[in-house]
């Protein structure tokens, strides 16, 4: 089950520490703003979850310190992650191995909930939610990444996404 919280936007801490303020949030609550989790064990279920929602690419992504030259330049890709964004496209994330934090945003009333997944973990994050990634305090994560079209990564920040489309379609899906 992935654990999930309302974080405690404390800037003046690395954003890979916990953030945790002691408040859970439900499977509920993840759905009511267009989240689906799910816990699978195998490939084999990965990729009929996917199949079923009509995904025909996929990447892996290793993200550690080894990744990249040095310190600076991870921090630079962790920093673009942790900017707020959406993407045009619902998308699936897989954890492998390691771990990550998901934060998004909840559009009713604009707090940050934290999902930290772990192997086996999987997220749908559906277009227009606006969101971010980071590495835990360990620094290490091997996700599979599967998209519904062609495998690109386009991340669209806020607040110039708040006249995206697709942010407005989200919108309206949750009810707002
Ligand atoms: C662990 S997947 C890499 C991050 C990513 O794909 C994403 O969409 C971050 O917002
Ligand atoms: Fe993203």
């Amino acid at each position: 089950m992935v654990k999930a919280y309302v974080h405690d936007n404390d800037a003046s801490v690395d954003f890979r520490e916990d953030h945790d303020t002691g408040k859970p949030v439900s499977l509920e609550r993840l759905e009511k703003i267009g989240l689906i989790y799910r816990k699978f064990d195998t490939q084999q279920d990965v990729d009929s979850f996917a199949l079923e929602r009509n995904y025909k690419n996929r990447d892996i992504v290793n993200i550690t310190v080894d990744s990249f030259p040095d310190e600076e330049t991870m921090m630079s890709k962790l920093n673009v992650f942790y900017a707020e964004h959406l993407h045009e496209d619902e998308e699936i994330r897989y954890c492998l191995d390691g771990e990550g934090f998901f934060d998004v945003r909840d559009p009713f009333n604009e707090e940050w909930i934290r999902c930290r997944v772990q192997k086996g973990d999987l997220l749908v994050l559906p277009a227009g939610v606006y969101h971010r990634f980071t590495l835990t305090s360990d620094n290490f994560i091997k996700a599979l990444r599967l998209f519904k079209e062609e495998p690109k990564w386009l991340a669209y920040n806020r607040p110039e996404a708040d006249k995206n489309r697709y942010r407005q379609e989200y919108l309206a899906q949750v009810g707002l």
